[in-house]
């Protein structure tokens, strides 16, 4: 039984089936890689995990229990957290004014940025963001405005914000999408780190072959909405259904 259990989910717009009868099992503390071709229904998909969009049929259970009919912060709230392809930062704060958001809606349940009362005190938030930002080598940027710095840093910050809220499982979506090489490797480094340091589990979808297999421990291919197959990055990069459903090659 995996942390993540997606059974036998459907999802249509109008006409189109753009995820038919899935089936996924995500196992905990591995980075399991969901790719495929354009249009193949990867996005779909992790919108339904995250509560963004409701399945028409089928099941979706995070750690045995269905996250189905909850609000996305109910589900961040579960131990889900998601990085976007762009991040999702907010530009006129300082690095540690962002890493104190995702610290106060956890302590106060909303976005409410003065509570009354609290659990957890401001210094204790304070110091939490502290460790994460050494964690991730940003300790040194916390009073830099978020807007200036680089796209790679934009991105650390974000998943620095996923990760003080203690996630259970990180949704990354194209986590280098539009990076030059050097940040795309850095983002790779950071990632490696995170999965040894850390429990976690990590599902991503991502377009570059070389990130996926720095960092999958299992892959799922999908194609027109329906998984292909599924195993280790190594069967992944000869199976001939990959390459027909990637390349047009007749298997
Ligand atoms: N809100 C929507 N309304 C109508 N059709 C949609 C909607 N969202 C996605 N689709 C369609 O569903 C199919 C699957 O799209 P999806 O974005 O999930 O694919 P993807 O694998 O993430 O593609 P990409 O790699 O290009 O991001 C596509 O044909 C897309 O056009």
């Amino acid at each position: 039984m995996g942390i993540l259990e997606v059974k036998d989910v459907n999802k249509r717009f109008g006409g189109l089936q753009a995820l038919g009868n899935v089936n996924l099992s995500i196992q905990e503390n591995i980075c399991h890689a969901i790719i495929g071709p354009n249009g193949a229904g990867k996005s779909t998909l992790l919108n339904c995990l995250v509560g963004k969009l409701i399945p028409d049929t089928g099941s979706v259970m995070f750690d045995g229990q269905s996250v189905l009919g909850r609000t996305p912060f109910e589900i961040n709230q579960m131990g889900i957290s998601r990085v976007f392809q762009t991040p999702e930062i907010f530009g006129d704060l300082t690095v540690m004014e962002n890493m104190m958001i995702p610290l106060f809606a956890r302590r106060d349940g909303s976005f409410k940025l003065h509570a009354y009362e609290s659990v957890e005190s401001e210094k204790e938030l304070r110091e939490q963001a502290e460790e994460m930002l050494r964690e991730v080598n940003m300790a040194d940027k916390r009073n830099m405005h978020s807007a200036a710095m680089s796209r790679g840093d934009k991105r650390r910050l974000e998943m620095a914000m996923c990760l003080v809220q203690k996630p259970k499982l990180l949704l990354l979506d194209e986590p280098t999408a539009g990076m030059a090489r050097a940040d795309t490797n850095n983002t790779i480094d950071l990632l490696k780190q995170i999965k040894d340091e850390r429990d976690i589990t990590i599902a991503i979808i991502e377009h570059d072959m070389h990130v996926v297999f720095s960092l999958a421990d299992r892959i799922t291919v999908l194609a027109q909405g329906t998984p292909l197959v599924e195993d280790t990055p190594e069967k992944i990069k000869g199976h001939p259904k990959v390459r027909e459903a990637y390349l047009g090659e007749s298997a």
